[in-house]
Formats: structure tokens, C-alpha cells, sequence
């Protein structure tokens, strides 16, 4: 399963250009969409659902144009979990999933026995009694994602999957996600940076309607290798300093002082040394240091 985006373009009808001649292809895997509120993955995804018809280029799924007289055949493929969903407050766990399944003509056995599966990977099980209102918002988000997973998709969409989930159970969510995405495309859209970190290996980073990387993670680290320092100082004239000119990616008290790490194109004029790079720095790398060249 391939995705592939030649000069998508969303306009809505208030001028605001929320995809802007896009280009990229989605492989097989968990793939990353990382991007800052409003960049325009929502958006996206809701073309990929075929939720939102794009108002230029074209979006192929395995060479299926997505067009009217396909989006029947596309939405069979597809499974999505928006960010915000208010699932039926008043049926119960399994009832609610029995009629999602039924909507999604998945034959009544099949779906009991997947229920049961996902119910169960998602720690639910001693909660399929409980009526949809009755949940917490991480239980209403596992109950979401279970929807998007029950007709076993080839291409799952997910926006904010482990929002609200305790470590653990963000931990078991990314799991499970990757475990599904064997032979499978998973788009793994979210502001968590370290969910990207342990579910997938090439992503994809957007920022005012455009995508400002999309690539391996491994070359993404290396662009910004070398831009990256740490500051121990004492003295509160210097971190105010850094912080007034360079882009901070974290700042603490440690014993006696503060250590500042930073990002700058050219080694930085005060004392500092190299350090390490993390995803949360490459993002913030790619999105300060690219953006001038949109
Ligand atoms: N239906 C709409 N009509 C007009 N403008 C819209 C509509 N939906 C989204 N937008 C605008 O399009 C841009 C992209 O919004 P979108 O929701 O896709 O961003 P996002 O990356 O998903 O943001 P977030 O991370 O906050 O969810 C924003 O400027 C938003 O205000």
C-alpha cells in the first residue's frame, strides 16, 4: 500500500490555503506527520480519508485516483480516528463497536472475535459493559481507535492517537500501532515528538500548508547534528542571553546553576559545547531554520 501526493492543494472558500502544492509519497510502515497547531495536517488527512475533496492536484492510493466514483472503493481501505470523536454516549463499549462494525459491513462473528482482540490490547475488556458517556477521555480515545482498526484497513489514519493516555497505556497504544502496521501504512500524525521517536523511522514535518522535510529520521537527526549546544552557566545575564538569541530547546537548574541547550547555524559566540541532537531539537531545527526558505 503507497500513497502519493502531486501538488495536493486545499483552498477553502475564506482564502485560507490550508495544503499548498504538496508533493510526497507514503510507504509502507508508521509514518510521522509532526507539524505546529494549524500547519495543516488535519486537513490532509481529511482528503486522505476522502472526508474533504482537495481543490487541486491528485492523491493516488496504490494508482486509485482519489475521485467520486472511487471514494466508496478508498473508504473500504481506510481506517481514521479524528482528533475529536463522540462515539454514541449511550450505548455500551461492545455495543457501540458492534454497530461501527456493522456500518462498515464487517460480518457479525468476524467483527465479535476482532472486538474481543482489540478490546484486550487495549486494556478495555473489563470496561465493554460501560456506557460510552461513563468513559474517561483516554478510554473514549481507545474505543476510537478500535473503530478505525475493525475493518482492518491497509491504510490507517490516526490524528493524536495517545492523547490523554497515561505512559503505559501510551505505550501499549504505540505498540499496537506498530504491530498493526506490518504490510500495512499507518500515518501517525501528533505533537507528541517521542510517540514518533518509538513507532516510526521516516516522517514527514508541515508547516503553513507545506512540508518542510519528509524523509528518514536518521537524516533528519543529521541535519541538524552540529547546530545543537549546551550552556552550564551561573550567571542568569548569560542564559538571558541565549535565550534572547537563539532558539532554546530546553532549559533547567542544575546544581549550582542553569544548563540552556540551544540551536544556531554557526557556533555560538559564548561558552558552549556540541551536544547530542534529539528529535525535538531537529523539529525545532527544520521549522526555524527552513522556514525563511518556504
Ligand atoms: N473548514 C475550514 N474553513 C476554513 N479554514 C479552515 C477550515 N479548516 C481548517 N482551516 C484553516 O486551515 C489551516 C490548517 O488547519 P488544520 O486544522 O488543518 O491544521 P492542523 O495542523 O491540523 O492544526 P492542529 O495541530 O491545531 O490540529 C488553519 O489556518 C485553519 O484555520
Amino acid at each position: 500500500m503507497s500513497i502519493r501526493m502531486e501538488d495536493l492543494t486545499v483552498k477553502f472558500k475564506n482564502g485560507v490555503t490550508a495544503v499548498d502544492h504538496v508533493c510526497l509519497e507514503i510507504p509502507k510502515g508508521v509514518y510521522g506527520l509532526l507539524g505546529e497547531n494549524g500547519a495543516g495536517k488535519t486537513t490532509l488527512m481529511r482528503v486522505l480519508t476522502t472526508v474533504l475533496a482537495q481543490t487541486g492536484g491528485t492523491v493516488t492510493l496504490d494508482g486509485m485516483q482519489y475521485s467520486e466514483q472511487n471514494y466508496e472503493k478508498i473508504q473500504k481501505k481506510i481506517g481514521y480516528l479524528p482528533q475529536e470523536i463522540d462515539l454514541y454516549p449511550g450505548l455500551t463499549v461492545q455495543e457501540c463497536l458492534e454497530y461501527m462494525g456493522d456500518l462498515a459491513g464487517i460480518p457479525k462473528e468476524l467483527c465479535r472475535k476482532r472486538i474481543r482482540y482489540y478490546l484486550e490490547k487495549t486494556s478495555l475488556t473489563d470496561h465493554r459493559r460501560k456506557k460510552m458517556r461513563q468513559l474517561s477521555g483516554g478510554m473514549k480515545r481507545r474505543v476510537g481507535l478500535i473503530q478505525a482498526l475493525l475493518n482492518e484497513p491497509e491504510f490507517l489514519i490516526v490524528d493524536e492517537p495517545t492523547t490523554g493516555l497515561d505512559p503505559e497505556e501510551r505505550i501499549r497504544i504505540r505498540n499496537l500501532l506498530v504491530d498493526f502496521s506490518d504490510n500495512r501504512t499507518v500515518l501517525f500524525s501528533t505533537h507528541v515528538v517521542e510517540d514518533l521517536v518509538a513507532t516510526c523511522s521516516r516522517l514527514a514535518i508541515m508547516k503553513k500548508g507545506r512540508f518542510l522535510y519528509s524523509g528518514s529520521m536518521q537524516e533528519l537527526l543529521d541535519e541538524a547534528k552540529g547546530h545543537v549546544w549546551i550552556c552550564r552557566t551561573s550567571d542568569e545575564g548569560t542564559a538571558r542571553e541565549i535565550e534572547k538569541n537563539y532558539h532554546v530547546s530546553s532549559k533547567q537548574f542544575v546544581d549550582g546553576g542553569m544548563q540552556v541547550k540551544f540551536l544556531s547555524e554557526d557556533k555560538p559566540e559564548i561558552r558552549c559545547a556540541p551536544c547530542e541532537t534529539t528529535l525535538e531539537d531537529a523539529y525545532i531545527y527544520v521549522t526555524n531554520f527552513r522556514a525563511g526558505r518556504l
